[in-house]
């Protein structure tokens, strides 16, 4: 069988000495999405950033395309779109010089027009050079979804809290965004409190507990 997604098996986490998931199995297919839900504190974005490899699991592995991701490094970077709660957004940096940046170190050679197109597209034409640090909180959650619009689109997005701050003009339009990533084979795996179930072949939900005790 070809591996085609994102797969765990026995995944588990340990924050500040206590058990937040253990024994996590995902299995992420092209158009597939995973909602992963849960209160306050239970491990979203934590879990977020283990699929992504920016932190190590306590027990089991992360695997794309049927590869451990500690193995694909660069190869998986390519592949993969994390935005994370805050955005990355660096204030003293203007919208378009976030978003070229943040392209940048993701390996994407990206011109100042294709960020503008891709700012105007998240409906910040007017407000492209100004400091980030002046911009509203749904300003900058915009400036970090404008990556979505790039024309490059990489297959696995993992997004945390990517509602957040929007109003509903924008959480519309990034909805559509991610129906049509999906539609065309691409994989999400996202947060929010929100009851925003996406349009996907098949729509994988994993609800994270409380804490374990240890
Ligand atoms: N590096 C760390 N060291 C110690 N504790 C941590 C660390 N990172 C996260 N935690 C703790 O792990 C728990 C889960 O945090 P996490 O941010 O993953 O939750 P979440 O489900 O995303 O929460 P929210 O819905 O509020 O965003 C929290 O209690 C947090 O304080």
């Amino acid at each position: 069988m070809v591996a085609t997604g994102l797969r765990t098996h026995g995944l588990a986490c340990v924050r500040g000495g206590r058990d937040l998931f253990r024994a996590v199995d995902i299995d992420v297919s092209a158009g597939e999405a995973l909602w992963v839900q849960g209160r306050n504190g239970s491990g979203k974005t934590s879990l977020l950033r283990l699929l992504c490899g920016l932190a190590l699991p306590s027990a089991g592995a992360v695997h794309w395309l049927g590869r451990d991701v500690r193995d694909l490094r660069e190869d998986f970077y390519r592949d993969l779109l994390y935005i994370g709660h805050a955005g990355g957004i660096k204030d003293d940096l203007t919208a378009a010089e976030n978003l070229l940046l943040g392209a940048r170190i993701a390996g994407q050679a990206v011109e100042d027009q294709q960020a503008q197109q891709a700012l105007a597209q998240v409906g910040l034409a007017a407000v492209s050079r100004l400091p980030a640090a002046r911009l509203s909180q749904g300003q900058r959650k915009r400036v970090a979804l404008a990556r979505l619009h790039l024309a490059r689109r990489p297959p696995l997005l993992v997004l945390d809290e990517p509602f957040n701050a929007l109003d509903q003009a924008a959480a519309d339009g990034l909805q559509a965004a991610l129906n049509q990533h999906l539609a065309q084979g691409g994989m999400v795996v996202y947060t929010t409190h929100q009851p925003l179930a996406l349009q996907a072949a098949r729509l994988h939900v994993l609800e994270l507990g409380p804490a374990q005790p240890c």
